[in-house]
């Protein structure tokens, strides 16, 4: 029988001080009671899966053990979702998600099989395809993952070299790899997985390129795994994190594939080679746009994990004395540790709200391109590549921020922050590069600014520069709907300033794309001020919306995590605010203050708070942040299961240090 240990007394007390009902907020964090329930219960399921318990830490396995302990636990889980989904209903996507965390220490070599070749095929497929690829990629009787980026280009789409030739006769596609940059880089499971892939390649019909789309490829045979001929396809070797994630390379040598295997939902290619254009080209890059609302939810998930991590910690660790003589205070009682730590419940909050709009307005751009109108298309775009670019960027900071505020046990691999970092950092690159991503949404920011002063209307999420350009300045109040106002009119002024910046580089001469580039850096700036002007306005607008449903002492937390978050990035931005609003320094004064009442405030719920996120100890792997808070035995435990403590002398002591101290004492 499993020993059951007491809870940290801290925690305990920690608890008994929380003045809002845990439960609730996790229902309400989940989407619904029923949710909750289906997670937990999937989660218990697999925390009962013998052959899921590492008998060695996987810290301490090779790369390659590594690798095939995840495919090995992959499997495992794949077959009791299977179980679990045969007798109940189908996980929902988050539910899965989360408790691959408990399975899979780092990222999944399946990653990308769930994450965008299944969503490829639905969302790039016509309906034959689907049909004939859907059930099997479902089922998992082929795995594949998505391969866009090669080792020459993994931004500039339009410029990947891998080439797919329609051969009429046949009535195939002949896929090349004519250099070494056009080798297909990065995929994840792509270097010993996968059997199969969606593979961007450029298109070519009697010598003419008709630009990049995507095909479905059989890598290996499904029965010996071997790379079929003509496929040269490997690992990519050790990364910064992502151990397990089997990222791959990939090269084709006339290797040929039927004609239906290109996905053909949006352009086709008929028998005779006949190219047919789709209704936009940049539908292609649909699957993209699904993945960057996705990681605005995953930020969400991993600043989560970190912040329970940390606030656990600092609830149970006491270091140093307040006053003399008065014993040593929990850290989490210094201001500078809440300033650290509670702008991270927040964030998660923020993000978590954001993603359930952002989805929304994703799944009416899908529901309302399948009628065939695309209006909503460009705000969507402008607004996946910002949130995702913003969401990831912060989680990136959070995470490190709360590593710092574990000390030196934040540094432990056993806390499991640096697994959590090197997986959240990966998504500042992925998808998207930070910069060229908030360089898209610039590029929609001009043409609203533009059409702003022409009068024109413009989408929801653009209709402030239309009222900044309206009226003049609001007179300034220190309430959260007037800052959010201020975040808008920093947004409106870095945007009228790109703007022209552009315009003065133009008029003195110079092409607009130069012109664009060195106005570049007002750009991204520009960008980044309307993604915290939309965070801030949609997590205040889902916020007054939920606390209607909630009861009071729950509506009464939210509301002081959403003024923590306004009121910490109005004082982490007040240069700008005082460039472009109303903001008066006596007003900052105001706000300095009323940040330290907010800490106080969220300071008793901190633990109830992250509580709620209820990421179970098989989730969070953390020495520092399990729900019952034995940190130090924890520690100690974890050190124990070094290999090189399971002798009391290392042979090389006997090899090397013996003769190397002999020869230094001559
Ligand atoms: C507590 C909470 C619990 C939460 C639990 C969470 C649960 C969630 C479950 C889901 C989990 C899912 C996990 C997902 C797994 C993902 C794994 C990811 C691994 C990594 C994969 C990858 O990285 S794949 C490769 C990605 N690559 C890129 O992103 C490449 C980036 N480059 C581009 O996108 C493009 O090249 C470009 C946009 C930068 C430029 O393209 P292009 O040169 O063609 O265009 P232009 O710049 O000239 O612009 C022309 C014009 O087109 C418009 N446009 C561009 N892109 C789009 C688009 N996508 N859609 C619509 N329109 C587009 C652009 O705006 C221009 O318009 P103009 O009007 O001319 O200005
Ligand atoms: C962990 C991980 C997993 C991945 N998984 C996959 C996968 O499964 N499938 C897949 O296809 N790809 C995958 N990728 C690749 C990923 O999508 C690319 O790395 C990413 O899109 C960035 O492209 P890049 O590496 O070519 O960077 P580059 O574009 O070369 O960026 C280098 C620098 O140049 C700057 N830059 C580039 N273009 C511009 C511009 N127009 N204006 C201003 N600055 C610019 C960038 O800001 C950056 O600072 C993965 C990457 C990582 C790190």
């Amino acid at each position: 029988m499993a020993t059951v240990h007491k809870i940290n007394e801290d925690l305990v007390k920690e608890r008994q001080k929380c003045t809002f009902n845990v439960q609730e907020l996790t229902y309400l964090l989940d989407g619904g009671e029923e949710v909750t329930k289906e997670r937990r219960e999937f989660e218990n399921i697999l925390r009962n899966v013998k052959e899921l318990q590492d008998e060695v830490p996987e810290v301490y396995l090779s790369h390659k053990e590594r690798y095939e302990n995840a495919v090995r636990k992959t499997c495992i889980l794949q077959n009791v979702r299977n179980d679990f989904e045969k007798k109940r209903e189908v996980l929902s996507p988050r539910n899965i998600f989360r408790a691959g965390y408990a399975v899979i220490k780092d990222v999944s070599p399946f990653f990308l099989h769930n994450g965008m070749f299944v969503p490829t095929i639905i969302g790039q497929g016509t309906p034959e395809q689907q049909a004939e690829w859907l059930p099997k990629a479902k089922a998992m009787a082929i795995i594949g993952t998505y391969a866009q980026t090669e080792l020459g280009h993994g931004t500039f789409i339009r410029g990947l070299e891998t080439t797919a030739t329609y051969d009429a006769k046949t009535e195939e596609f002949i896929l090349n790899s004519p250099k070494v940059t056009s080798y297909k880089w990065w995929p994840g499971g792509l270097g010993t997985t996968v059997n199969h892939c969606i593979t961007v390649a450029q298109l070519y019909i009697n010598g003419k390129k008709y630009g990049i789309h995507p095909f479905i490829v059989q890598i290996r045979d499904l029965e010996t795994h071997k790379p079929l001929p003509g496929i040269k396809v490997g690992e990519i070797g050790p990364k910064m994190g992502f151990a397990t994630a089997n990222n791959g390379f990939l090269g084709f040598q006339n290797f040929r594939i039927p004609r239906k295997n290109m996905l053909m939902k949006n352009a086709q290619v008929l028998k005779d080679g006949t190219f047919v254009k789709g209704m936009n080209e940049k539908l292609t890059y649909g699957t993209m746009v699904m993945v960057r609302v996705n990681i605005v939810s995953d930020s969400a998930f991993h600043t989560a994990m970190a912040a329970t991590i940390a606030v656990r910690y600092a609830a149970v660790r006491h270091q140093s004395q307040l006053k003399a003589k008065e014993p040593e205070v929990q850290i989490i009682d210094y201001l500078t540790q809440q300033h650290k730590l509670f702008i991270a419940i927040a964030t998660s909050h923020a993000f978590s709200n954001t993603y359930t709009w952002l989805y929304q307005a994703y799944l009416k751009v899908v529901e309302d391109l399948g009628k065939q109108k695309q209006d909503h298309l460009p705000e969507l775009h402008a607004l996946s590549c910002c949130l995702k670019a913003t969401s990831s960027r912060d989680a990136g900071v959070i995470v490190e921020q709360c590593r710092l505020a574990c000390g030196g046990h934040g540094y432990m691999a056993s806390s499991n922050l640096p697994i959590i970092y090197g997986y959240t950092t990966a998504a500042i690159t992925y998808e998207g590069e930070h910069t060229v991503l908030l360089l898209q949404t610039a590029r929609y920011l001009m043409k609203a600014w533009m059409s702003a002063l022409e009068g024109k209307v413009l989408a929801p999420s653009v209709a402030y520069l239309v009222d900044w350009l309206k009226s003049d300045k609001q007179r300034w109040q220190n309430t959260p709907e007037v800052i959010v106002k201020g975040f808008q009119h920093v947004a409106a002024g870095k945007i009228k300033d790109a703007f022209d910046a552009i315009q003065k580089h133009v008029k003195a001469g110079k092409d607009y794309e130069d012109a664009w580039n060195l106005a570049s850096v007002q750009l991204i700036k520009a960008s980044e001020a309307h993604s915290r002007a939309i965070l801030c306005d949609g997590y205040l607008r889902e916020t007054v919306r939920t606390s209607s449903s909630v009861s009071p002492s729950l509506a009464k937390v939210l509301n002081h995590l959403v003024q923590l978050y306004i009121v910490y990035w109005t004082l982490e931005t007040a240069g700008d605010l005082l460039v472009y609003s109303n903001i008066g320094k006596d007003d900052i004064a105001v706000l300095k203050e009323k940040y330290e009442e907010l800490l106080a405030l969220i300071r008793p719920n901190a633990v109830g708070l992250v509580d709620a996120f209820d990421i179970s100890d098989e989730i969070l792997q953390s020495t520092l942040g399990s729900y019952d808070g034995r940190v130090y035995e924890r520690l100690m435990e974890e050190a124990m299961k070094s290999p090189l403590n399971k002798e009391p002398v290392n042979q090389s002591f006997h090899k090397y240090l013996k003769p190397f101290i002999k020869k230094a004492k001559l």
